[in-house]
This record gives structure tokens, C-alpha cells and sequence, in this order.
């Protein structure tokens, strides 16, 4: 693994990435972090033991930094940070929106920027991590990135051109699912089960079908006629889904997605 691993901007993205790595073995020693006000900076000392330092002692300490703050925060850490970065550093951001090209504008020419779209189930080890080079980075610099991403689950590259709708499937993607199931816990109320019954039995569906959607090969069509029999319970349920346009609401919603990625690259508002 990398010798020297940097967080910048230590948030829930940041902290999940840190705990990931700990757990898979890396020493805290290797670890640095950075955050904006002291008590956060105490409280990643005392739950990770790793070491908080300064933007800029981070840039001179380790040889990958890897920036998790807000694409709206990434403008004035860029003007802190990118005199104090030295040319042979690797530079992961982890932003939504914003372009390997804003970065290699900022910092010293030939830097190698990577950029990468996670999701939060980096918490349980489970996230995707969409990556890509920028015009600098080169093939050992993916193998850096993908090595400490796949800690924290699985990685795939794409051309850089694929990352906006790659965040509005997978960044953003857990909080559809965390929507349903919200969703379907109230339906579960509105048909008279306690809240905790209907929480449980919504969770365990959503995990039986992750598990099948990722282990049976199966086509999720396969798997949806398998549970709707004819005349029975499930295709009632689906025509009022497709009553309701559902499908073509998860079409605009990921659409609007995509687009409010793409409004970001300038670390927009
Ligand atoms: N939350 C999510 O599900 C995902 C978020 N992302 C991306 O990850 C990044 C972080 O998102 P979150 O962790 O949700 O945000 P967050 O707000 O929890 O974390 C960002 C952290 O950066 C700190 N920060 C801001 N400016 C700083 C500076 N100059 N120096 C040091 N620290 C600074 C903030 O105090 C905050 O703790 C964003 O760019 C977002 O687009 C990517 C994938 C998924
Ligand atoms: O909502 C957001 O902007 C971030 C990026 C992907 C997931 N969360």
C-alpha cells in the first residue's frame, strides 16, 4: 500500500475513507488528516489515532492527498493549499462535479490528478468508487487510487466524461434506496404495522434483493416476474407504480442529477 495517505477536509466521506483504511490494516501512522476547526481535528485524533495537521503540512508529509471537501469548499482550499503542493504528490479529489482540469489549472503544471466518486456505504466497506485520470495521471497513479479505494469496496474506472452521471447513479445512489425504504416503512404504517415491524421487513427485502440483484447473475426483470404470480398481490402494486410514473420519476431525477454535477465543475454555488 502507499506510504503516506493525507485526508483533506475530514467530513463523513473523509472520516469513512480514514476508518476504512485503518481497518484494512493500514498503520494510523500513515494516516494524516486535516480539518477546519480544532474540536473536529481532537475528535479524529481520539477516534482513529491518527495525526491532524495543517492543509499545508499535509501537502509537504504525504505523497497522496486525497481532498474531501464540498466541491463549493474546493475553490478556497486549492488557494491555501496548491502553492505548498510539490509537482510529484498525487492529487485524489473526491468531489462531486468538479473536473481534473480545474485542479491542474491550480496547481503546479504536471501534477497527477485522479478523480474519484464514491458513496457512503464506503462506511461497511460496500461503496463503488468511480475513477478517473486526469491528463497528468498515470497508470501507477490509478493502481494508488484503486489500491486504497478497494479497502473500502469495489472500483471502476471510466473516462472522465461518464463521471457526472456516474455521481448521480452512485454518489448520490444509496440515498434513493434510503428514500424507499423510508417510503415503504410509511406504507407499512398506513397498512397498520407497527413502525419497527414495518422498518424490519423493509430492510430485509432490500437486503435479500441486493444480494440476489449482485450474486444470482440474474436480469432484475427475471427477478421482478419471479415474485409477481399472475393475478396476484405484486402486479397490483406495479400497476400503481406505473401509474404514478415512477419510472419515468427516477429517469428525471437522475437526469437533474447529473445535471446539478455538471453545475458544480466550477465549484458552482
Ligand atoms: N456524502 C456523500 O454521500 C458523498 C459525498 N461526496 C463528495 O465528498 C465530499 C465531501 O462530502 P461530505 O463528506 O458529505 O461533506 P462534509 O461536509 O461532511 O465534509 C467536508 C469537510 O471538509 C471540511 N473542510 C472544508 N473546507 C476545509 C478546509 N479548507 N480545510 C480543512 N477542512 C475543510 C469541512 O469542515 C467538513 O468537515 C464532497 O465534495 C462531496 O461532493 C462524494 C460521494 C458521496
Ligand atoms: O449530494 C451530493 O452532492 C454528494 C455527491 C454525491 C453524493 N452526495
Amino acid at each position: 500500500m502507499t506510504q503516506r495517505v493525507a485526508v483533506l477536509g475530514t467530513g463523513k466521506i473523509g472520516e469513512a475513507l480514514v476508518s476504512g483504511l485503518l481497518r484494512a490494516g493500514k498503520s494510523p501512522a500513515d494516516v494524516l488528516v486535516t480539518a477546519r476547526r480544532p474540536e473536529r481535528a481532537q475528535e479524529l485524533r481520539e477516534r482513529h489515532g491518527v495525526e491532524a495537521v495543517t492543509n499545508e503540512e499535509a501537502a509537504k508529509a504525504a505523497d497522496t492527498l486525497i481532498l474531501t471537501v464540498k466541491p463549493q469548499d474546493m475553490g478556497t482550499l486549492l488557494d491555501e493549499l496548491a502553492p505548498a503542493i510539490p509537482a510529484d504528490r498525487l492529487v485524489i479529489s473526491g468531489a462531486a462535479g468538479v473536473p481534473t482540469s480545474w485542479f491542474e489549472e491550480r496547481l503546479a503544471p504536471g501534477t497527477p490528478v485522479v478523480r474519484v466518486m464514491t458513496n457512503t456505504p464506503v462506511l461497511v466497506d460496500e461503496a463503488m468508487s468511480v475513477i478517473s485520470a486526469g491528463s497528468h495521471a498515470t497508470e501507477e497513479h490509478l493502481l494508488r487510487t484503486e489500491e486504497i479505494f478497494r479497502q473500502v469496496g469495489k472500483t471502476l474506472r471510466v473516462p472522465e466524461s461518464q463521471q457526472d452521471a456516474a455521481t448521480a447513479l452512485s454518489g448520490s445512489g444509496p440515498a434513493y434506496f434510503f428514500y424507499l425504504v423510508e417510503a415503504m416503512t410509511d406504507a407499512g404504517i398506513l397498512l397498520g404495522l407497527p413502525r419497527a415491524v414495518a422498518h424490519d421487513l423493509i430492510v430485509q427485502a432490500a437486503v435479500g434483493a441486493s444480494v440476489m440483484l449482485r450474486d444470482s447473475g440474474e436480469h432484475p426483470v427475471k427477478l421482478r416476474e419471479a415474485v409477481t404470480s399472475p393475478a396476484g398481490t405484486t402486479i397490483s402494486a406495479i400497476r400503481e407504480l406505473e401509474n404514478h410514473g415512477v419510472r419515468a420519476a427516477l429517469l428525471s431525477a437522475l437526469e437533474a442529477a447529473r445535471n446539478r454535477s455538471q453545475e458544480l465543475a466550477s465549484g458552482g454555488k
